[in-house]
C-alpha cells in the first residue's frame, strides 16, 4: 500500500540526507521521482544536505497544487514512482492533503522531511498537517545532541548571539552560524525552557559569580 510518510526531527539530524539517500537508492533502481523543496538553504528548486549533496527539485511555493503537479508530469508522459518534499514544514495545510491525495488516489508513496516545531516550540502549520494526515510518522534516529550532551529535541532561534523566542514563524537560516543576525542551535528540552545555548552556558561557567565564595 503506498503511504504518507513524515520524517521528522530537529534541525541537523540528517533529514535531507535521508531524503537523497532515497532518492539515491530508487535511481539506482530505476525509478524517478517528483521532488518537492520549499526555501531550501542551498536556494530555490534545490534539496541540499550539510553533508555536501544536492540536488533539483520542484520549488513548492504557495500558489503550486502539488497533486497537481504530479497529475501534470504524468499526462505530459513523464514519470511519478514516488514523492520526496523536504522543508515541508513550510508547506501550506492545504499542500499536505494535496500529497495525501497523491498517496490516495495516484497510489504514489510520498516521503516527507521536515522539522516538527518551531524557535517557540509550536507546530508549524504544514508540520501539525502532516501529523494530522500522515499513515507513518518516523523520527530521525540520528539524534542531534544539546551541548550538554542530552538528546536535543527542540530548536532555539538566536539573534545576535542571543536566544529570542518572539519574532516570525519563518526566517530560513543555520545552526552553527557566525554570530550572523539569525542563527539556530539545537537544545534539549531543559536547557530551551531555561533558554540556555551554548554560548550562555559558556559564559556562565566563566563568570565569577559562579565560582565558590572563599570561606574566609
Ligand atoms: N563534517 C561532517 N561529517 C560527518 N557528518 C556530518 C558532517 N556535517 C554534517 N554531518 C551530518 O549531517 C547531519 C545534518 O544533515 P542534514 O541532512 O543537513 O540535516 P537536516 O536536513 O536534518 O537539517 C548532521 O546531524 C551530521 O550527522
Ligand atoms: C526552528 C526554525 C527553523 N526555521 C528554518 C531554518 C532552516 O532554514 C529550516 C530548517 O532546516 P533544516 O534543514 O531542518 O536545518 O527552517 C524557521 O524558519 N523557523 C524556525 O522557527
Amino acid at each position: 500500500m503506498p503511504e504518507l510518510v513524515f520524517f521528522c526531527g530537529t534541525m541537523d539530524c540528517g533529514k535531507s540526507t535521508l531524503a537523497l539517500q532515497i532518492m539515491h537508492n530508487r535511481s539506482a533502481r530505476g525509478l524517478q521521482g517528483v521532488v518537492f523543496a520549499r526555501d531550501d538553504r542551498a536556494g530555490q528548486g534545490k534539496i541540499s544536505s550539510r553533508l555536501g549533496l544536492v540536488a533539483d527539485a520542484v520549488e513548492a511555493i504557495a500558489e503550486l497544487d502539488l497533486y497537481g503537479h504530479v497529475v501534470d508530469v504524468i499526462t505530459k508522459g513523464g514519470r511519478a514512482d514516488y514523492v520526496v518534499v523536504d522543508e515541508a514544514q513550510f508547506l501550506l495545510p492545504g499542500q499536505i492533503d494535496q500529497l495525501a491525495r497523491v498517496v490516495d488516489d495516484l497510489e504514489i508513496d510520498v516521503f516527507a522531511f521536515g522539522i516538527t516545531t518551531d524557535f517557540r516550540t509550536r507546530l508549524f502549520p504544514g508540520s501539525q498537517r502532516l501529523i494530522e494526515l500522515a499513515d507513518r510518522i518516523e523520527a530521525l534516529q540520528v539524534e542531534a545532541m544539546c551541548w550538554c550532551g542530552a538528546r536535543a529535541t527542540h530548536n532555539a532561534r538566536t539573534v545576535g548571539g542571543e536566544m529570542v523566542v518572539e519574532g516570525e514563524q519563518v526566517v530560513v537560516g543555520d545552526v552553527n552560524g557566525h554570530a550572523a543576525e539569525v542563527g539556530y542551535e539545537v537544545l534539549c528540552r531543559r536547557h530551551h525552557r531555561r533558554r540556555t545555548t551554548s554560548a550562555t552556558a559558556r559564559a556562565g561557567a566563566l563568570s565569577p559569580d559562579v565560582l565558590p565564595l572563599a570561606s574566609n
